[in-house]
């Protein structure tokens, strides 16, 4: 494959593939390029990752010199991603790099600069074999251990070619970006565009913020009295799930995105500081109609959220099934569904604390659910609708 020339058009060449960087996001990507039938091999710096990734079937470890990658995915911490991508470009002349930092025009201002830079080995011709992406799929946890092959199923994946930031002018070859959307395709995620700075206020936005307000929700939780914690349900549990996002990932994604997150921020600023001053005294006139407008405005920023696929959004119809809270419930639970024929869209498990039974929570197409309770309350499930 020569990634300057040569288009994914007949489906079937499977490049030879090297991860860079084997955490969560690298392992996932070997996983599930592996099962497309790419040889894929692994290198990180940290031994145990690799190992890590290598024992979970992410691909075999790279040793070096012995075979030359086509691809080069680079899935190592943002900070490092500019360093990584120009030293594989440099390192691999006949090789395209993709790199999967959450943010995306502090990468590219980077390889910029140095291919601009006499000095640097990296040139502007280099960056034509450079393709900027970020899957828009991930987990609060961090490694390979928690990595997945179907990570990237029907999520979105943003491709951002390289391009000149003052006159827009693309630098990332056509054939390049099909190769980026191509892998994107493999992994089973949605493809969009954008170039790196829409890119970077959009996740402000839409991954950002979620991350900021779910640490900020879950700080207020450290001095708590246990007997209010032991009350907690799932509006809690699914507030605070990002909560437990790594840290050194994450002040590396913000600090590189600072300027269009500080106007995010602002308005949630605005709209806290509103609310406060109408709890200060809710029974002033207008204090209900604001709380309820609070309320009401986030009913429809919600509404907009889309669906799999970025399909419309669609409410699916859940139902409840209580399990008792031992191994091989909520396969048992999947199994029977399997069997009636209704797909499963969602799941949700829950465990209420001081129970020993838990609930899992099943979404499935509305026109499914009074079927699907039915037979499996002939199966001897508990289901409880909702
Ligand atoms: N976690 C997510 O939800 C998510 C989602 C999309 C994109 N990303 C992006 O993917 C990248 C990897 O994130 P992750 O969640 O897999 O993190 P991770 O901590 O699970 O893995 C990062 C890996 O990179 C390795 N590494 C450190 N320095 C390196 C270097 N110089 N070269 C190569 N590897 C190096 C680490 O040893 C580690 O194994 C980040 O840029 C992140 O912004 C993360
Ligand atoms: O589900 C999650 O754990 C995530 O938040 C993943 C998420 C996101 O915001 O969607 C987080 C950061 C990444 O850059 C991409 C994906």
């Amino acid at each position: 494959m020569n990634p300057l020339t040569t288009l994914p058009d007949d489906g079937r060449s499977r490049p030879r593939v090297l991860v860079r960087g084997t955490g969560l996001l690298g392992a996932s990507i070997g996983i599930g390029l592996r099962a497309d039938g790419h040889d894929v091999r692994l290198s990180d710096p940290s031994s145990t990752a690799q190992a890590v990734a290598r024992d979970i079937g992410a691909g075999a470890l790279w040793e070096d010199g012995l075979v030359d990658p086509e691809l080069v995915v680079v899935a190592a911490p943002p900070e490092v991603t500019a360093d990584e991508v120009a030293a594989a470009l440099t390192r691999f002349p006949q090789a395209l790099v993709l790199d999967v930092a959450s943010v995306k025009d502090a990468v590219l201002r980077e390889l910029l600069a140095r291919a601009d830079d006499a000095e640097e080995p990296l040139s502007r011709e280099d960056l034509e074999r450079y393709v900027g992406t970020h899957p828009m799929a991930g987990r609060e946890q961090s490694g390979p251990v928690a990595a997945r092959g179907a990570l990237f199923t029907s999520m979105p994946w943003v491709i951002c070619p390289a391009a000149d930031r003052s006159t827009g002018e693309r630098i990332s070859s056509p054939a390049a970006v099909a190769w980026a959307e191509e892998i994107a395709s493999r992994l089973g995620a949605t493809v969009h565009h954008m170039d790196a700075a829409e890119h970077d206020s959009s996740v402000a936005l839409i991954s950002h913020l979620p991350q900021i307000a779910a640490s900020l929700v879950a700080s207020r939780l450290q001095d708590a009295p246990t007997t209010a914690l032991a009350l907690a349900g799932n509006g809690l549990r699914d507030v605070t799930r990002l909560a437990a996002s790594d840290p050194n990932l994450w002040v590396q994604i913000l600090a590189a995105n600072s300027v269009p997150l500080v106007d995010v921020l602002h308005g949630l600023r605005d709209d806290v500081e509103r609310l406060i001053r109408t709890m200060e005294a809710p029974e002033a006139p207008g204090g209900r109609a604001d709380i309820a407008q609070l309320i009401a405005e986030g009913n429809s920023g919600r509404a907009r959220v889309p669906g799999k696929h970025g399909a419309p959004p669609q409410s699916f119809a859940k139902l409840a099934v209580i399990v008792d809270d031992r191994p091989g419930q909520i396969a048992a639970v999947l199994d029977d569904v399997a069997a009636v024929g209704v797909n499963v869209e969602d799941m949700r498990m829950d465990h209420s604390a001081g129970h020993e039974v838990g609930m899992v929570e099943l979404s499935v197409l509305p026109g499914r659910q009074q079927e699907l309770a039915d037979a499996l309350a002939e199966m001897g499930w508990k289901v409880i609708q909702s």
